[in-house]
């Protein structure tokens, strides 16, 4: 036995002993090759989407970014989870923070939608996505790219603008380049120039629809750049071929949805389109940048290779940039084929950056068509009872045999019904009603009384020279409290429905009164008409510009009480305040005390361009080109609008034309008016 043992320890094992070990060494081998593979793919696949996340370097020819999708995780590591040491500011509707790319070591500034965002947040973000994706502009702060995660964080990410934003330079961290002149006066004619670039180098023009302090950011020289898109505009141009109002599309409607939730509003009267209102346009849009250096019909194409091509129109079949909505949403339309769908064409280029926001846009749309249906049908047209009552969710509920046909006609109810309902229905302006009766509470309390609280100011612009005498002579004959109250309540009934007790006169460390949910625009910066149902337009931003140059010339906020003093009191609301100076020919009292290497004659420059821009009728208000050419000294000087001017109106006491051109180096000389 022992013998045996030994002498099969010694021998080979039989043949049939390696054909049973065959099948579990072969699975052993196959599974280590398969977590072989695994693993190689799952590095690959990192590798590939760590490389398209990260920005593309851009050089001095290609200067036009592309709006990229950022991994969540990828930003989350840059901003070591959002850590509030990387926090650089909040807004309106989330914080940003400063992001450091690990890899290159890139910094941006990433702004994180608050969790609990609302409705509008969401549509502010994809309205900032659509448009400023499209923006190329040195005096643009750049929309490098998003993050769209499941969990419905929605991310931003800008460049890195190092001094954040004017108003907490200018306010609250009194920064000292802010207090040079020239500082200041390069930061105008930037954001003078940004907006030029908006309303004149855009086809259609983009309106940006809340400029102030907080939206202008500084770079590390501080160089002054326009955020903040969430509330921008495009202007459509029915002559353009552009879309033309369609029935049901663009009405206000009254429904409290419209109203609160603005940005969905579509294209009206005035020919605007919101950008978030594609969720209810069967129409197309877009943003084409032109050349501004070449005439209008040139153009300036980033295709979606990344190069940037310069033509005609008819050079080629497709716009510079846009940001087409497709031609019908709602009903699948056309999904290419116009000159204008650049971005269709780019999704067929196949898995282009700028495609993708279209489809994360779209997408977006999608869901939320889905979501407001059914409330709006069942707000439209629910059914009525046999006494003409309107039937609750819940009596159909408890009822349904008795109701069956009541609810087979609600839901036979067509389209066309429905548009029509909600056409008929009468806007309302809830906002109005309530700031004019928080505005007469307001006063009473004071033991003032002001007739004209509820009255549209501005509509009534006086046009005609008596109209303007009989005013000023009005006004002149009334007290100064209630002057001043003119301008308040002018200026504040336009303002946004705010948490901000902006009737106790309290303007927050943030300086404004700042994005809500409710309204477009920011008290004390938005025109007057804006809020008042009127055109929204490219003045619109003018008057908001206008407003933004008195407080940089004037080194405060649009309102601001510090002491209870009249003097003081008459003061506090920069713009009355400045119009006060201008009728007493006083308007350098308004410069700020505090800046140092003052040229008079720029700081006079800035004031009464300020003061053109606050002029009550749109129409009269200065063009952002004309006020770029005045600012740079290549047009004419401008005189002191004829309402502000001091009786009888004299000229405005700049240099000569020719002395003011020397000293800018302008070589155009253009009239203005
Ligand atoms: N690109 C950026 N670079 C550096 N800081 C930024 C940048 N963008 C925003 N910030 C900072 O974050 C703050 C908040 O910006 P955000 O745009 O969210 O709000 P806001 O414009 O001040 O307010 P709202 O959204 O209510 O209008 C700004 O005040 C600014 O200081």
């Amino acid at each position: 036995m022992p013998s045996r043992h030994l002498r099969s320890l010694s021998e080979p094992p039989p043949l049939h002993h390696h054909i049973r070990l065959l099948p579990p060494l072969l699975a052993g081998t196959l599974t280590l090759i398969l977590i072989f593979l695994i693993v190689l793919v799952v590095l690959l696949y990192r590798k590939i989407t760590r490389n398209r996340t990260a920005p593309i370097a851009r050089s001095p020819n290609h200067h036009h970014h592309q709006c990229r999708c950022y991994s969540y995780s990828l930003l989350r590591r840059a901003t070591s989870s959002f850590s509030p040491s990387n926090r650089l500011g909040h807004g309106g509707f989330g914080s940003v923070y400063k992001a450091t790319l690990p890899n290159t070591n890139q910094h941006l500034a990433v702004k994180l939608m608050d969790q609990n965002g609302s409705l509008q947040g969401e549509r502010e973000f994809h309205n900032e996505l659509s448009i400023a994706s499209c923006l190329d502009s040195p005096n643009i702060v750049s929309l490098l790219g998003y993050s769209c995660s499941r969990k419905k964080k929605l991310v931003l990410v800008y460049e890195l603008m190092e001094n954040r934003s004017l108003q907490e330079a200018l306010f609250d961290r009194k920064c000292e380049e802010l207090m040079n002149w020239k500082v200041r006066f390069e930061l105008v004619i930037g954001v003078a120039k940004g907006l030029e670039y908006l309303h004149h180098f855009c086809s259609p023009p983009v309106i940006h629809g809340d400029i102030k302090p907080g939206n202008i950011l500084l770079d590390s020289c501080f160089n002054a750049k326009i955020g903040d898109f969430g509330l921008a505009r495009l202007r459509i141009e029915e002559s353009n071929g552009f879309p033309e109002k369609k029935e049901g599309f663009g009405e206000d409607n009254g429904s409290i949805l419209e109203e609160t939730e603005s940005v969905a509003s579509g294209c009206g009267e005035s020919g605007i389109i919101d950008v978030g209102g594609v969720v209810r346009s069967p129409e197309s849009f877009g943003v084409r940048v032109l050349d501004s250096d070449a005439s209008p019909e040139m153009f300036s194409v980033v295709s979606p290779e990344g190069g940037v091509h310069k033509g005609s129109i008819s050079e080629a079949g497709f716009d510079k940039m846009s940001v087409d909505s497709g031609r019908d949403l709602i009903g699948g339309g056309k999904k290419g084929g116009s000159r204008r769908d650049w971005w269709w064409k780019q999704d067929n280029g196949g898995g282009s950056e700028s495609g993708r926001v279209k489809d994360y846009v779209m997408e977006w749309i999608g869901s939320e068509i889905n979501k407001e249906r059914p409330k709006q049908e069942w707000n439209a047209a629910s059914p009525i009872s046999s006494d003409n009552k309107l039937l609750s969710k819940k009596s159909l509920k408890r009822e349904p045999k008795k109701h069956k046909k009541k609810l087979e006609w609600w839901a036979s109810l067509d389209e066309e019904r429905m548009k029509k309902k909600e056409k008929n229905r009468k806007p309302r302006e809830w906002w109005k009603e309530e700031f004019c009766e928080e505005l007469t509470k307001k006063k009473k309390k004071r033991g003032l009384s002001s007739s004209n609280s509820g009255d549209l100011w501005w509509q009534k612009d006086g046009d005609g020279v008596q109209e303007r005498k009989r005013k000023r002579k009005s006004k002149g004959s009334r007290g100064s409290m209630d002057r001043w109250l003119d301008g308040f309540s002018g200026e504040f009934r336009n303002g946004r429905r705010n948490s901000q007790d902006w009737a106790s006169l309290e303007i927050p460390r943030s300086g404004g009164i700042s994005s809500t949910p409710s309204m477009r625009g920011t008290v004390c910066y938005i025109a007057p008409e804006y809020g008042g149902g009127s055109l929204l337009s490219e003045k619109c931003d003018v008057y908001s510009f206008g407003v933004l140059l008195l407080v940089v010339g004037s080194g405060r906020r649009p309102l601001q009480v510090t002491a209870s003093p009249m003097s003081e009191f008459e003061r506090a609301m920069l713009i009355s305040w400045a119009r006060q100076l201008a009728y007493n020919g006083k308007l350098l009292d308004i410069v700020d005390a505090s800046v140092h290497s003052l040229d008079k004659d720029q700081a006079l420059l800035c004031i009464t361009i300020g003061l053109l821009c606050l002029q009550k009728s749109p129409s009269k208000r200065p063009t952002m080109k004309e006020i770029v050419g005045m600012l740079s000294g290549e047009a004419e000087p401008p005189h002191l609008p004829f309402e502000f001017s001091p009786s009888p109106p004299s000229n405005f006491p700049f240099k000569s034309r020719r002395k003011a051109r020397e000293l800018h180096g302008g070589v155009h000389v253009k009239s203005c008016f």
